[in-house]
């Protein structure tokens, strides 16, 4: 099983890609699905919300006023944290629950809009970014969502910029506007990830063996990520010792959740991911000795 964090501004395009990988076989987890269940009539999400906001925020019939509440949020910081506090916990661990629950074998593609923005990108394997300019985004807000301009800018304002996006992408979609007079290229992008990445990750993950290393000298960017990754499921400090080629060599000092966010056993004290993307290998030391003197 492979998890996969599909994320992007609003209006970039994630449920029309998680519909494409769903149709290749991905098993979809969708976030703000799970948004909304969490806060269903009748459950401890809901009551925590009137308890923060007041009777106001309830409709006649006992649902949450979803417009009463979305203007409140949207435009007040704090409030929005308050918000944020009482669902994000509670759509987390669905997720993981609802992923856990995946059959064996499966690709497992998590619609998390928030994803950057909760700082839950390192943990997972793959962070697939849905990627449009902000005008476009607010155009499709507008014309196909019927949202105002106003609104559509002030949830734009409420979430990552996209270069702090772009940062957490292992794979970058582009979804510009459709041109009315070509083929649209997002459906080969996203079978040419499916067969040529996620495929490949989970069966590595799988039979437990380490991506093979690649030619080419490994960007910032991406090292950057895999350290952020190692550290997250480490829990402890990671030494880059050697970017100039794949795989990217990493020290650490204990195995953590490696396997959680794609690493394999390697034997001898050593990990390596599986992501045929981005080989990278990660030896254990005692703590004393990463980032301390050679
Ligand atoms: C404020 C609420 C009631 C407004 O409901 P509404 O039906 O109008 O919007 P919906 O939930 O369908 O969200 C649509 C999009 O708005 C954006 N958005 C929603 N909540 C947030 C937030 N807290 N911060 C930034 N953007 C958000 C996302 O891009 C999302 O895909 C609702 O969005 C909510 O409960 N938000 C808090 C939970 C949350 O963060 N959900 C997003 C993913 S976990
Ligand atoms: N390349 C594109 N060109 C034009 N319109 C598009 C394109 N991709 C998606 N759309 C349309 O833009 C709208 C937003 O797309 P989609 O629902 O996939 O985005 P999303 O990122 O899931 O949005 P949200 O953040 O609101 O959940 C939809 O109406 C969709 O049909």
């Amino acid at each position: 099983m492979l998890r996969v964090g599909l994320t992007g501004g609003i209006g970039a395009g994630k449920s029309t890609v998680a519909r494409l990988l769903a149709g290749h076989g991905a098993v979809l987890v969708d976030a703000d699905v799970i948004a909304r269940e969490v806060v269903a009539r009748g459950t401890p999400g809901l009551a925590a919300v009137v308890e923060e906001f007041g009777p106001d925020v309830l409709t006649a019939a006992g649902d949450l006023d979803r417009p009463a509440l979305g203007r409140r949020v949207f435009g007040d910081e704090r409030q929005r944290a308050a918000l944020n506090a009482i669902v994000h916990p509670l759509v987390a661990a669905r997720r993981a629950e609802l992923a856990a629950a995946a059959p064996a074998g499966s690709v497992v593609v998590e619609d998390v809009p928030l994803l950057v923005e909760t700082g839950a990108a390192p943990g997972y394997p793959l962070v697939v970014v849905v990627d449009a300019d902000a005008a476009e985004r607010v155009r499709r807000l507008v014309t196909e969502r019927g949202m105002s301009e106003d609104d559509a800018l002030a949830r734009l304002r409420a979430q990552a910029t996209d270069d702090e996006r772009r940062a957490a992408a292992d794979v970058l979609l582009a979804n510009p506007r459709r041109a009315e007079d070509r083929p649209d290229p997002l459906p080969g992008l996203v079978s040419a990830l499916w067969s040529g990445r996620l495929l490949p990750f989970e069966a590595a993950v799988r039979a437990g063996r380490p991506a093979p290393a690649r030619p080419g000298v490994p960007p910032a960017d991406a090292v950057e990520r895999a350290r952020r990754r190692v550290a997250h499921a480490t829990a402890g400090p990671v030494e880059v010792v050697d970017a100039s080629a794949w795989p990217v060599r990493l020290r650490a000092s204990a195995e953590g959740a490696l396997t959680t966010v794609g690493y394999v056993d390697a034997g001898q004290g050593r990990f390596a991911s599986a992501d045929p993307g981005a080989p990278v290998a990660v030896e254990l030391v005692r703590e004393a000795r990463v980032g301390g003197p050679a």
